[in-house]
């Protein structure tokens, strides 16, 4: 039988999640799975840039579907995968992108922010784990990707991070243990741990900083390169793209001149 050019792409017939796609690396891995041939659920708040994004991968001849979704909301996290199951089929992978920080220094008691930083980054991960775990272990096959940080290998010399370096101590913590319980069951899961980053999230934080403490330390644009997102991409492809027997459990990228 004659295979289209979409069938002899390494993640075609795979179908992907994508939370956070609207923006910055969420936006790169949605693209570079669509491209690798997956059928791509890209999830957010903003469905207007979702769109943008879907429109722009459909003129690829890629597969992408934009669904409004708050990680925050259990019931909106359920329907994203139930949305995306009965649309484009089982999720194969799913990648918890989705992910905010705010730099304050914890004394000057920015507490809702404190919150909303555990909502999203963690409440939200595991709201997402919860709505596929079930049906990627009945199924004998699944990958999560979890975006953690640099942040979540080590504690980076930077003040006003502290929420969110827990935060991604939570999600490397929760990985490497979620990783012993369903290994055998097909299922993998991967902490991609990127350093610098130039998104609108990245430029967004550092530009709306108060502290006089976090300003002195962490100036933007920085003092050297930082990366694209299309290689925190890239690193995501590598991993969901290995043999079933292959786990890639943790990929650290981070600018050539800012090692941990
Ligand atoms: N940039 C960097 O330097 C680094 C980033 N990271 C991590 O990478 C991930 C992406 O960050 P980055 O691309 O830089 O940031 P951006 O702010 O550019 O993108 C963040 C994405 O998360 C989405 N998001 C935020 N809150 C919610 C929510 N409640 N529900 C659904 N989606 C939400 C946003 O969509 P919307 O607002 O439309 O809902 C947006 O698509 C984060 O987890 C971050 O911690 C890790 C290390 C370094
Ligand atoms: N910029 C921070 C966001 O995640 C980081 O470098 O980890």
């Amino acid at each position: 039988m004659q295979t289209s050019a979409r069938d002899d792409k390494p993640l075609s017939g795979k179908v992907a999640v994508v939370t956070g796609a609207s923006s910055g690396i969420g936006a790169a891995i949605s693209r570079q799975l669509a491209a690798a041939g997956a059928k791509v659920a890209m999830a957010a708040r903003r469905e207007n840039l979702l769109k943008e994004i879907q429109d722009e991968i459909s003129k690829e001849g890629g597969v992408a579907l934009a669904v409004k979704c708050d990680v925050m909301n259990r019931a909106e996290v359920k329907e994203l995968i139930q949305h995306t199951e009965s649309t484009l089929g089982p999720v194969d992978i799913l990648v918890n992108n989705a992910g905010i920080w705010v730099i304050r220094c914890m004394k000057n008691l920015h507490e809702e922010e404190w919150n909303q930083q555990v909502d999203v980054n963690i409440k939200g991960v595991l709201n997402c784990i919860g709505a596929v775990i079930s049906g990627m272990c009945e199924r004998k096959r699944g990958h999560i990707v979890n975006m953690s940080s640099q942040n979540g290998k080590t504690v980076i010399p930077l003040v006003g991070i502290a929420v969110y370096t827990g935060s991604k101590f939570f999600v490397e913590g929760m990985s490497r243990t979620l990783r012993q319980e369903v290994c055998k069951d097909g299922v993998r899961v991967t902490c991609i741990q990127p350093g610098e980053v130039e998104t609108p999230g990245f430029a967004r934080y550092l530009m709306t900083m108060e502290d006089e403490q976090c300003k002195q330390l962490y100036t933007y644009p920085r003092p050297y390169q930082i990366l694209e997102p299309e290689v925190i991409a890239q690193a995501v492809l590598y991993a969901v793209t290995q043999p079933e027997h292959v786990a890639v459990n943790e990929i650290l990228v981070q600018p050539r001149e800012a090692p941990l």
